[in-house]
């Protein structure tokens, strides 16, 4: 499976085409509108998010909500495009109003300019901005269709915002909580105490025109044994989860398990031993690998964690230099959301189920669901 995915932030909209998904998947469109939605949430957003109501248009490869097995075109309109028009228009438009020459330190501007030889980084920002993770958690979604059929669940929260940690402790099993954390946090994160001092954070940084990071954790439930395969670099699963999730917009750093605390621990502090039941199979009491050992899934739950940056564009601008005059200047700002994360742990969730997605219809044989489920029981003596 493959996709590939189109569009400018002001531009007409978002596209995108999966190529390769299994015939005979059912697709629920509001399960794809639903994480659409939480995507747009979050303490913490901008003002886009109050002019956009993202939902997804299937343009083919879904017939009466089932799969075909034929391309799947994904579509979602920007509604801000209304008030870019003249500025976006792919025939004629309006180049020089709406400029930006002066780069944001942190964004893709200055090195975008200088490498596609602009002098207006609008040129840039239109496609290097996360408005095209939009296209991407419907990507995500219509795989999670799929996975969902294998039992295979995924849950995402935030654990981290700026100086601010969780406190509260969980298990991997607490589902119930993560679901929670979705529907009544407005910053997906599990911990009202933390979440308290959490929105402090993003207050101060709103007040002071700066902005702030975090760190979200993914969980994915049920993921069966033998996806992924140590035999060839970009077939590890672990590589192809930190490439999807690294590429998103914003993210600096990925972990998997106990991740960098792994460094700093000795081995017999972060190896997972291994027992043997008759009833339960092989198992392991801890889960410091988070579910992959060699680019193979290993039937434990999948951790992985990624480290937000702060938001490039602040409203109380750093130092910058014009691109025409080479003087110095403030960076540019029109509007800006202060934290992405609890978006981001959508967007992360999104990138992950791709990827889960495609390991599977690997693992199974990926032109028919039917014949996928018939594989999954032959092998895991399921169902
Ligand atoms: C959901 C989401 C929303 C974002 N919103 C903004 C924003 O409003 N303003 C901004 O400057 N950057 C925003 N970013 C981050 C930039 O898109 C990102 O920093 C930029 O494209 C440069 O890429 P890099 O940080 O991966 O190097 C957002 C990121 C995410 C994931
Ligand atoms: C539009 C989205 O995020 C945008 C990501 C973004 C950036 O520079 O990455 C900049 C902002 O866009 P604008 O300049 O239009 O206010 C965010 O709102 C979205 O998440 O859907």
């Amino acid at each position: 499976m493959r996709f590939l995915d189109a569009g400018e932030t002001h531009g007409k909209a978002l596209i995108a085409i999966i190529e390769g998904f299994p015939a005979h998947v059912k697709i629920d469109i509001e399960n794809i509108n639903h994480l659409l939605q939480l995507r747009q949430r979050g303490y913490g957003r901008g003002k886009r998010m109050e002019i956009e109501k993202d939902r997804v248009k299937i343009l083919s490869g879904v017939r009466n909500s089932f799969t075909t097995g034929a391309p799947i075109t994904l579509m979602i309109e920007n509604r801000d495009y209304e008030n870019w028009k003249s500025f976006m228009d792919a025939t004629q438009c309006d180049v020089d109003t709406k400029k930006v020459t002066v780069p944001r330190p942190g964004h893709a501007d200055l090195a975008g300019c200088l490498k596609y030889e602009f002098d207006d980084a609008r040129n840039v920002l239109e496609r290097a901005s996360a408005r095209e993770t939009a296209i991407r958690v419907a990507v995500g979604a219509v795989c999670e269709e799929l996975l969902k059929m294998f039992g295979i669940k995924l849950y995402n929260h935030v654990v981290e915002i700026g100086r601010v940690r969780l406190t509260k402790s969980y298990s991997f099993n607490d589902t119930e909580l993560f679901e929670q954390a979705l529907s009544s946090s407005d910053l997906f994160c599990i911990d009202k105490e933390a979440e308290m001092k959490m929105k402090e954070e993003i207050d101060i940084a709103k007040q002071i025109g700066d902005s702030v990071g975090g760190i979200a954790e993914v969980i994915c439930k049920n993921v069966p044994y033998g996806i992924g395969s140590h035999v060839h670099w970009d077939r590890k699963l672990d590589a192809q989860i930190a490439h999807s999730v690294m590429s998103i917009q914003s993210v600096k750093g990925v972990e998997i398990g106990m991740g960098f605390e792994a460094a700093r621990r000795f081995g017999s502090e972060v190896h997972d031993e291994i027992y043997y039941d008759d009833k339960k199979g092989f198992y392991r009491k801890t889960n410091n690998a988070g579910g992959i050992e060699g680019g193979i899934s290993n039937g434990m739950d999948i951790v992985v964690r990624a480290a937000f940056k702060p938001i490039p564009t602040l409203y109380k601008p750093l130092k910058s230099v014009d691109i025409r005059t080479f003087q110095p200047a403030e960076a540019a700002v029109e509007r800006s959301d202060i934290c992405a994360v609890p978006a981001g742990s959508i967007v992360m969730r999104a990138a992950i189920a791709y990827v889960l997605a495609n390991a599977l219809i690997e693992r199974l044989g990926g032109d028919s669901a039917k014949t996928m489920l018939e594989t999954f029981k032959r092998i895991y003596n399921k169902g």
